[in-house]
């Protein structure tokens, strides 16, 4: 890998600054003892005498971040109760046990708050926190600070395109769909970073344990197309059994989300997860999602004329989020990870028994840091049609997501995607949701990235590898890495952020990442698949499809399904690789196999009757 020189001269960004101050988590702190159910509870945390230091901060004016980066939701009023405080979910209606809930809750009977939205995210090791609140801080070496990430950044992760031979630019982009499918940290707007969970002020003095909660569920469900709270679902359904679309067949408009509008026209879209703006390729996704349920539900209302609308809604959302595990686990994962990887955590097709003792709740480590490998994978240049954008240009602006989506689908399918590296974008790493291109005001995602793993107590990289039994580093010159330049930025091995480390590891043959985040990602997915009760492949009744249903959902594909619900006619038979003549030749959809919904025929008639008349829309 060669060498690039250190920028010295670039501009001062909002992000030289301590990232966490632009964007602040919403952290809810529980007392050490007897807080949640399913989150193990930290036993200790790193203390400091200098803590009394306040973080490097500076507060930029209220709307700048937020405004900018359309990101802040307004979760702090759904939040402004302690997650564990909210009534334990109700299990016992015997649709919970044949449909999945909008949140998630009862999907584990015996704990229905596993994987429901909402929910503090879980820890697999004791967060570093400072005294318990505050951010990992401090170095090794002592009196010495942590390098600044933005610094980090600077030096470890300058703009290079490596491209990822064979692979395509879908598999970034169904990396950042499903990632919006289970985990979202709610961030706050105004500075007020904290809900104090527990007890009274006395408690607030000897509360230790700051968690970060997770606004969506855990499992992938397809929540990113209904929505993860019912009072979400109730504003995106429509009429019999569908969900709301416009006139052009296009996702609604959203009332709270900020993005810019290019044309007449052009409107911030609404979606089961409020990040649907951020990027084409993923308003692409979402747009065409919807349409699949609504193309699958009418169809299943022809062929069950006696189905009622929740009826036909419920099994179109089962298939949907079937769909979504299929596509995921049987085309996308085996790219992302070695064959040994998903040998070890059972991640191949027809090996499913739903454990209850799994907790599928997401954890801190995967949303903060394994599962932000992707952007890394992020091209700087964006193809929509003949046109060539910057990534910059294309952000926040729904308007090629509504007037080009059959195209932006293509670009997406038809380039390489970079390889997960310490190389970035810079349309990620200095101009991210910029205002334009004079105003610099852009964001820098890796120092966002590696502040928020301070901010959320995440121990560092050493610390995950032994987690995951792979030898501590004690030298920078390592062979592990792929680059060289962690000893200009640290000054101690055991200070390397884990996002730091885990993207300069070497690759482990056939996997587009490296041992700690192969182990990382292994085992969120193998809990979110065994400890799913509603995973695809389940044959326990009630929730299993009969095992025709089951042969036909396993020989769907993501281009079948763009193929289904766009302009598309002709495309490579597996989106996640570019096309090949020999190996993944481009075909005729026709030629595609789809899902034969005669299977679905009469397999009850009986319709649902016990849903609110609200959800007949
Ligand atoms: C154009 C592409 C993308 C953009 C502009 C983008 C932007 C962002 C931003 C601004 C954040 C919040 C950072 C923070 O303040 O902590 C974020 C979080 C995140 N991103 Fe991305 N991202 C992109 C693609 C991806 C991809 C491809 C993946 C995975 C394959 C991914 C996974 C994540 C995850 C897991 C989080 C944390 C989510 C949470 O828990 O709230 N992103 N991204
Ligand atoms: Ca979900």
């Amino acid at each position: 890998m060669t060498q690039r020189s250190v920028p010295t001269d670039h501009v001062i960004l909002p992000s030289d600054l301590d990232a966490q101050c632009l964007v602040s988590t919403v952290t809810c702190y529980y007392r050490s003892q007897g807080a949640g159910n399913s989150v193990s509870r930290p036993q200790s945390s790193e203390r400091d005498p200098q803590a009394v230091v306040q973080p490097n901060c500076f507060e930029l004016p209220e709307m700048a971040a937020g405004e900018m980066t359309g990101l802040l939701d307004d979760t702090q009023s759904e939040l402004r109760q302690c997650p564990h405080e909210n009534p334990e979910p109700e299990c016992r209606d015997p649709m919970k046990l044949k449909y999945r809930t909008i949140d998630g809750s009862c999907n584990n009977v015996a704990n229905p708050r596993w994987g429901k939205s909402f929910e503090p995210q879980q820890r697999l090791l004791a967060p570093h926190y400072i005294n318990g609140t505050l951010p990992r801080m401090f170095s090794k070496i002592p009196g010495e600070k942590l390098p600044l990430p933005r610094r980090i950044s600077k030096i470890v992760s300058p703009q290079q395109n490596s491209v990822a031979h064979g692979v395509s630019n879908m598999v970034m982009a169904w990396g950042q769909f499903i990632d919006h499918d289970f985990t979202g940290t709610p961030v706050t707007k105004n500075g007020s970073r904290t809900i104090k969970c527990c007890g009274d002020i006395a408690d607030e003095l000897k509360m230790e344990n700051g968690e970060q909660i997770n606004t969506l569920t855990s499992f992938l469900d397809g929540s990113a197309v209904y929505g993860n709270t019912q009072e979400a679902f109730d504003e995106l359904k429509g009429k019999d059994g569908k969900m709301l679309v416009t006139e052009d067949n296009m996702l609604p408009e959203s009332k709270s989300s900020t993005c810019k509008k290019e044309k007449v026209g052009d409107y911030c879209l609404a979606a089961g997860d409020h990040r649907v703006n951020v990027f084409v390729g993923l308003g692409g996704l979402h747009t065409l999602f919807v349409r699949e349920h609504n193309r699958l539900a009418t169809k299943l209302k022809t062929i069950n004329p006696g189905w009622d609308a929740d009826k036909i809604f419920e099994e179109t959302r089962r298939i949907v989020s079937a769909e979504f595990q299929h596509i995921t686990y049987a085309d996308w994962l085996p790219l992302v990870l070695d064959t040994d990887t998903l040998t070890k955590y059972r991640l191949g097709q027809n090996d499913y028994n739903y454990d209850p003792d799994i907790n599928p709740t997401i954890t801190n480590v995967f949303s903060t840091a394994s599962f932000r490998f992707g952007h890394s994978q992020v091209k700087q240049s964006v193809q929509i049609g003949k046109r060539k954008l910057q990534l910059q240009d294309t952000l926040l602006r729904p308007t090629f997501t509504l007037n080009h989506l059959t195209d932006a689908l293509e670009g997406l399918v038809s380039a390489p995607t970079d390889e997960v590296d310490p190389f970035f974008a810079n349309g990620l790493t200095d101009h991210m949701f910029e205002t334009n291109s004079t105003a610099h005001d852009g964001l820098d995602l890796v120092s966002s990235n590696i502040q928020r793993g301070r901010d959320h107590g995440l121990p560092p990289y050493n610390d995950w590898r032994e987690f995951c039994g792979l030898p501590r580093i004690t030298d920078f010159d390592t062979t592990e890495f792929i680059s060289k330049s962690l000893a200009s930025v640290y000054r101690h091995v055991d200070d390397i952020d884990l996002f730091v480390g885990a993207i300069c590891e070497k690759h482990l043959p056939g996997a587009l990442v490296g041992p700690t985040f192969a182990c990382l990602l292994g085992k969120q997915f193998h809990d979110i698949k065994f400890g799913d009760r509603f995973f695809y492949e389940t044959r326990s009744r009630p929730e299993r499809f009969t095992f025709q249903q089951l042969k036909q959902i396993q020989q769907i594909s993501l281009s079948k399904i763009i193929c289904d619900n766009t302009d598309m006619v002709d495309i490579q038979r597996d989106a996640f690789r570019t096309e090949d003549s020999v190996s993944n030749p481009r075909v005729n959809c026709k030629s595609l196999p789809g899902i034969n919904l005669d299977l679905w025929r009469a397999i009850s008639t009986t319709s649902i009757n016990r849903f609110a008349p609200s959800r007949n829309g």
